[in-house]
């Protein structure tokens, strides 16, 4: 299969679909693949590094779009990147699609085949290519969180940790998979005063034998979760129900009676968010203001970090995109059920019923779309 990588043209967007490492595997697997000049250089990755490989160079995206079977990227593609989405060809990229009318109209019209990472699945329940940057963001939520809590952001001045002899900050995380567990490891590694609310009572569990006494689990009821958010000085949003649009959790009422200067950090933006206040930033302008409140709502959190994005994102991906190459999307979707449900759009239809419903749209079975 010819394989194409492009360079990703996100708001400060530096990871890359494949690193050169990759490259080679699916070269070994006797695939072909195209790179866009200079997509890796963001984390040092030269196109020599993907030539000395055995990847071939291309100057433009329209190339790349244009040649590859397969387009392996990072982020959704943007509405320049979609004019180049041919029918039949694969794409497998985040996609993000439930709150994305937009995007999902241009992929249904393109005639793709597309599968994004956030709604493949694993045995263990789990999902295999959100985790690795929902590891990232979840971390890097406190650390971004941290920073809108300094004064010169227009935060309420106050050092998470605390000192000795002054409390440390109250730090709520809401939702406590991936992203809140981690964010939870972080928060209190620096000290805060941490509670985590789920509506999940086996989460609330695993994170009580995980941090024990350092992290107050709290079952998500509107009342408690109302408590806690204007107690709060930090508020991390980290909710997910998969491949549909984020629960809107936190209302403009309750944003409204929170401390002034206190910080909300909305992880789950890339799926329309779960405060509603919250609207996609970018790394460039990563916050605004709401009612004294500072909103940090970057969509691609990841990115920041590339350099360890990048390499955790793609070893989670190589196998699926190894399954793709070597057997063909039609063999490797009805062999995997998991990648199965990573099946968003086939070619003119809606194929992941979260997606369906957020839109109001036709859902098709995968299955039958496919004709399996
Ligand atoms: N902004 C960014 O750069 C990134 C965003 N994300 C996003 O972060 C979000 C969370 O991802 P993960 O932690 O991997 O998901 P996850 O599935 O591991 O965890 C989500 C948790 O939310 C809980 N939940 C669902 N509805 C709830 C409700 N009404 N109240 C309280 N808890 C509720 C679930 O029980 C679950 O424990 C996703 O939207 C994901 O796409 C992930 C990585 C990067
Ligand atoms: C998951 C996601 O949105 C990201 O890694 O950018
Ligand atoms: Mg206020």
């Amino acid at each position: 299969m010819l394989i194409g990588v492009p360079k990703e043209i996100k708001n400060h967007e530096y990871r890359v679909g494949m690193v050169p490492a990759s490259v080679r595997e699916l070269i070994a697997h006797g695939h072909q693949v195209i790179v866009e000049h200079n997509a890796g250089i963001g984390i040092g990755f030269t196109d020599d590094d993907y030539t000395s490989v055995g990847a071939s160079i291309r100057q433009t995206p329209e190339e790349i779009f244009a040649e590859a079977e397969m387009i392996v990227k990072v982020k959704e593609p943007l509405a320049e990147e979609r004019k180049h989405i041919r029918d039949g060809q694969i794409l497998f990229t985040y996609l993000h699609l439930a709150p994305d009318v937009p995007q999902t109209q241009d992929l249904l019209n393109s005639g793709a085949v597309c599968i994004a990472y956030e709604t493949v699945t694993s045995a263990a329940g789990g999902l295999p290519l959100l985790a690795p940057m929902s590891e990232v963001a979840g971390r890097m939520s406190i650390q971004a969180g941290a920073q809108c809590l300094e004064k010169s952001r227009a935060g309420r001045g106050m050092l998470l940790g605390g000192v000795p002899g002054v409390s440390p900050a109250k730090v709520a995380i809401i939702g406590g998979g991936v992203v809140g567990s981690n964010a939870a490891q972080i928060a209190v590694g620096m000290g805060a005063q941490v509670v985590l609310l789920d509506r999940n009572i086996d989460v609330l569990r695993r994170i009580n034998v995980q941090f024990g006494a350092a992290v107050e689990t709290v079952f998500s009821s509107k009342d408690a979760l109302e408590r806690h958010v204007l107690e709060s000085d930090l508020v991390i949003g980290g909710v997910l129900i998969p491949g549909a649009a984020a629960p809107k959790l936190v209302t403009k009422e309750m944003v409204h009676q929170m401390k002034p200067g206190a910080a909300v950090v909305d992880v789950a933006i890339d799926q329309g968010g779960c405060f509603e206040t919250s609207k996609a930033t970018t790394h460039a302008e990563p916050t605004y203001i709401v009612d004294d409140v500072v909103h940090y709502c970057v969509a691609n959190m990841p990115g920041a970090v590339p350099h360890t994005s990048t390499f955790a994102l793609n070893n989670a991906t190589l196998p699926y995109i190894i399954a793709l190459a070597n057997k063909g999307y039609k063999k490797a979707l009805a062999d995997d059920v998991h990648l199965l449900n990573g099946l968003n759009v086939y070619r003119g239809q809606v194929t992941h019923r979260s997606v369906a419903e957020s839109q109001n749209l036709t859902y098709v079975d995968p299955k039958v779309a496919l004709g399996l």
